[in-house]
């Protein structure tokens, strides 16, 4: 679905990336690990249109999506939460569900499934997101992100800052929206929560994939080896 072709690409003058290939098919978890500062948020910020590259290509379902801005690609089915559960502190849950809502044909059913699937949502919908527990409030960037009804859903470190005993649920959640056919791009740290999650890994290094493989636990090791490289 989603195709990164030896993408170059940096914030001024020096590259972040140095060519870096990655496939992201259809229906599935696809994990990037790395330590901080491996180019990550990068991979992931090009992918969305936040940054366009110097050399390389975007293809998404086979079109060239490269010079398409953000907005566009949204329109084509991908969505994107960044780092830091982001949202409206000042306003409730509900209020930032519908800011987005409001946008969207069909956004008061999205809303309305968005609580199903989430049920902390629903019952935090009058509480403003700012006094949520950053699981609740990554349940609700998540959540946000699903309204534009996305196939394919970018989540750049979903665990960062959250308490390990909700990592599981995060984890549950994004499982299940695979189940349900939506296509993910997890950018993740926690190695252990990436390779249950994924069915397939990579291991970025200085810009670089520098090991990929099939997800599971069984590729701990291998990733392990990786990233102290
Ligand atoms: N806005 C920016 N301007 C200039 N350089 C940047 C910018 N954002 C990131 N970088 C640099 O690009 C490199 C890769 O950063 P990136 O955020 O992609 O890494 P990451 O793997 O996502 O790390 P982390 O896990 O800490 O988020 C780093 O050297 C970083 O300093």
């Amino acid at each position: 679905m989603l195709s990164l072709q030896n993408i170059h690409v940096g914030y001024d003058r020096a590259d972040v990336l140095n060519g870096v290939t990655l496939e992201v098919p259809a229906g599935q978890i696809v994990a990037v690990m790395g330590h901080n500062g491996a180019g990550k948020t990068t991979l992931a910020k090009t992918a969305v249109g936040l940054l366009t590259p110097r050399t390389g290509r975007v293809l998404l379902d086979g079109e060239d999506v490269t010079k398409l801005r953000p907005h566009q690609r949204v329109k084509r089915g991908i969505s994107y939460v960044p780092q830091g559960q982001l949202s409206f502190p000042q306003l409730t849950t509900a209020e930032n569900l519908q800011v987005v809502a409001d946008g969207v044909r069909g956004g008061g059913e999205m809303v309305a499934l968005m609580y199903e699937r989430f049920p902390v949502l629903r019952e935090f919908a009058g509480r403003k997101a700012g006094l949520l527990s950053g699981g609740q409030r990554q349940q609700l960037a998540i959540a946000r992100a699903l309204i534009t009804g996305p196939r394919l859903l970018i989540l750049d470190e979903p665990t960062e800052g959250i308490q390990p005993s909700i990592v599981a649920e995060i984890e549950r959640h994004i499982v299940s929206l695979a189940a349900d056919g939506l296509t993910v791009l997890l950018v993740e740290q926690h190695v252990g929560f990436a390779l249950t999650a994924s069915s397939q890994y990579a291991v970025m290094a200085s810009g670089r994939i520098t090991s990929h493989g099939e997800g599971g636990a069984a590729a701990t090791d291998a990733v392990r080896a990786a990233m102290t490289i």
